[in-house]
């Protein structure tokens, strides 16, 4: 597979990772204005490090797009005279919706609209697409590549700006979390390096737990919660402080924002 990488950013280069991690592609261009901080991408010999947005789309099959929304538009027009029936372009960018990449490109292009997280970087992205028409000639081909870097999921285009919140976002809200565990742990005697350890495992376990189980998750602290416990006590001193309300206000904050931008848009 020749995949292009255009907008080296943040999330680029976290597919970039992803992709080299699972030898996912036998060539790989990766394009950005200010090449410098990332030549040493070329180490890796199937990789092409460019500023030349063009040359990456003529020598690639799969497009995928990772630059900022405002930069997305003035790209893709200057691109579109390139893109044949080999090429699937796959957007990342928040907001841009199909019918205005459609109004760029055409309706008969292959246009996938994907929302991963930085967790492509080792594999573990939550990714949701959708397609316009064209593409769901290609949904499969856009499935494998991120099913190769972590789980996907197909969805509307409605619920991409709430996919946006949960998954995306979600990477910075479960870090939260995470850090707020090792705080904890950190004043229950562990050094830093111990309740990091202590935290990201056991969070990492306990979404392993649902994934491989398929149980609600309350069926699972149903087991955890020893009655009159410490379990319980902790539990229900977390819910009186907010804890679920929190999260869910949170989201929803997050949502709000994210809508606002989408009327702009
Ligand atoms: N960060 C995240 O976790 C997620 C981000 N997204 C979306 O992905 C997109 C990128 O986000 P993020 O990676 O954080 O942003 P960054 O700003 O880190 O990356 C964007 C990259 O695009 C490059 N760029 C700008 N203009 C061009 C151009 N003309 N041709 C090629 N490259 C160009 C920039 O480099 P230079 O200035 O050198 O050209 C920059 O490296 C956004 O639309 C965002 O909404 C989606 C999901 C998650
Ligand atoms: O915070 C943001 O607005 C973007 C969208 C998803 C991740 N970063």
């Amino acid at each position: 597979m020749k995949i292009a990488i255009i907008g080296a950013g943040n999330l680029g280069l976290s597919i970039a990772k992803g992709i080299l991690h699972s030898n996912g592609a036998t060539t790989m261009y990766l394009t950005k204005r200010n090449t410098d901080s990332i030549k040493d991408y070329e180490k890796y010999g199937n990789v092409v490090v460019t500023s030349d947005n063009l040359e990456a789309v003529k020598k690639s099959d799969v497009l995928i797009f990772a630059v900022q929304p405002g930069h997305f538009a003035a790209i893709l027009e200057d691109v579109k005279d390139l893109l044949t029936e080999k090429h699937v372009v796959i957007s990342t960018i928040t907001g841009f919706s199909i019918s205005k990449m459609e109004s760029i490109l055409g309706k008969d292009k292959f246009i996938i609209r994907s929302m991963p997280n930085t967790a492509i970087s080792v594999g573990r992205s939550m990714t949701c697409i959708c397609s316009n028409d064209a593409g769901r000639k290609r949904i499969d081909l856009a499935k494998a590549i991120f099913n190769r870097m972590g789980h996907s999921l197909e969805i509307p285009e409605e619920q991409m700006q709430a996919a946006t919140v949960i998954c995306a976002s979600g990477i910075a809200f479960w870090m939260r979390l995470i850090r707020a565990t090792t705080q904890g742990a950190i004043q229950l005697g562990f050094d830093a390096r111990e309740a990091q350890e202590l935290a990201m495992h056991t969070c990492n376990g306990a979404a392993s737990l649902l994934i491989e189980s398929g149980n609600h998750p309350e069926e699972e602290i149903d087991k955890v919660t020893t009655p009159m416990g410490c379990t319980i006590q902790g539990l229900n001193e977390m819910e009186h402080q907010g804890l679920s309300s929190s999260l869910i206000r949170g989201i929803v904050a997050s949502f709000e924002k994210i809508s606002e931008f989408k009327t702009k848009n």
